[in-house]
């Protein structure tokens, strides 16, 4: 590490200042500003378990949306259940309180996220917190405040105690003016959505830090994911998710993009594989920091047609959203993600008739059980 970026680390550390300027002393006790029952995990912490010591002690912001609750499962199994801590600014459900470590975490008080790096020793942090494209074009400045201000705290929280940065980007981080068939990881990024452009913000500022500081950040591009057991948080691949919902319950969905829109996708499974993977990529495998993921691609004409291979009485129709459409008419068709397969060895296991399968046996089954009941 260079000397100019050690000195600053050893000075920044002294000085733990907030990144809103102001001094605030470093507290001392424990979990200070929250109450010991938004943390029972507390105890397990402390008696972390000697096969679980060395591992990476990871913290997830906005880990109750679409992809947080299962990041934190995957990763538990890989690190250990206490050295995974889920946090978010909504009440957990109870299987998910339950399932280990959850913390009241907004990204937006920054000694509040200070406090729990240091509280829990903190290694890795996997920043999730953000509104999607759709949500974010309604109420422009809680997405500029959450997805850009937010940013600025993870980062600087980062830095100050030499954590590892996992950023999720987006395929929402190109633009009408990007090359749309494919998109490679290098062009131009002009994006039209608050969403967007706080993604691309975010890229630069993470690839700075890196530069300037020497902050491991590290930063994956999602394709639209399609997960079986959360919901989607407003964006707009969310039909992809609600179609299996639809089809299973009621033999026909309403979808809300016109039927020859191609975006890129991926399941869960791979996109959470992708983050672990180039988490623990060597250092000297990255020759960028930002990399396109990808699995498949398709529009919702052809996702019907596999899904009604399998339900055959299965109907789509058309409502399209304006603010949809331009956003999705605006986005990568097809994403070139040849980079992440050269440095470090991306796969997808997924393919379109996997997808539909696997989604439909979970909805299937979930039915099943619930009409049983
Ligand atoms: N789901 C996808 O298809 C997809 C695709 C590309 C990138 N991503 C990125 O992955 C990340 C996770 O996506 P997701 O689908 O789970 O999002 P989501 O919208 O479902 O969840 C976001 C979470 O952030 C939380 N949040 C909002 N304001 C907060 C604050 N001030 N402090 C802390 N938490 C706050 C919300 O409560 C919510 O639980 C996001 O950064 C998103 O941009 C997702
Ligand atoms: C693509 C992604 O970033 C998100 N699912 C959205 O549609 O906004």
């Amino acid at each position: 590490m260079p000397v100019v970026w050690m000195l600053r680390r050893v000075a920044s550390r002294m000085l733990q200042r907030p990144a809103c300027g102001c001094q605030a002393p470093v507290l001392p006790g424990r979990f200070l500003g929250t109450s010991p029952q938004q943390i029972p995990a507390d105890a397990h912490f402390h008696s972390t378990s000697f096969s679980e010591a060395d591992q990476p002690r990871v913290l997830i912001t906005g880990g109750l949306g679409q992809l947080g609750v299962g990041l934190a499962s995957f990763l538990r199994k890989r690190f250990g259940k206490d050295n995974v801590i889920l946090s978010d600014i909504r009440k957990p459900p109870e299987h998910v309180f339950l399932s280990g470590p959850f913390i009241y975490s907004d990204i937006l008080d920054y000694k509040n996220l200070r406090e729990i790096v240091v509280n829990n020793r903190v290694t890795w942090l996997f920043h999730y917190s953000a509104l999607l494209s759709a949500v974010g074009e309604a109420n422009v400045s809680l997405a500029r405040a959450v997805n850009i201000t937010g940013l600025h705290n993870v980062l600087d929280v980062a830095e100050e105690h030499g954590l590892r940065l996992f950023v999720p980007s987006t395929i929402g981080a190109f633009g009408p003016t990007s090359p749309r068939n494919p998109t490679p990881d290098l062009c131009i990024q002009r994006p039209r959505t608050i969403y967007g452009v706080s993604k691309v913000h975010a890229e630069l500022m993470g690839e700075y830090y890196y530069y300037r500081y020497g902050l491991d950040f590290r930063c994956l591009r999602y394709p639209g994911i399609i997960s079986a057991d959360s919901q989607p948080g407003g964006g707009t691949t969310d039909y992809a998710v609600q179609i299996f919902h639809d089809a299973v319950k009621n033999g026909r969905f309403e979808c809300n993009l016109k039927p020859s829109t191609r975006l890129p996708m991926m399941y869960i499974d791979d996109c959470l594989r992708a983050t672990l993977e180039v988490m623990e990529a060597p250092a000297e495998s990255l020759s960028m920091r930002t990399y396109n993921v990808n699995a498949m691609s398709f529009t919702p004409a052809e996702l019907a047609q596999e899904v009604l291979k399998h339900v055959p009485e299965f109907q789509i129709t058309y409502n399209v959203d304006p603010v949809r459409q331009a956003i999705a008419d605006s986005w990568p068709m097809n994403f070139d993600d040849s980079n992440a397969r050269k440095d470090w060895g991306w796969k997808h296991d997924f393919d379109l008739p996997e997808l539909v399968t696997t989604m439909l046996n979970f909805h299937g089954s979930e039915s099943r059980v619930a009409q049983a009941n």
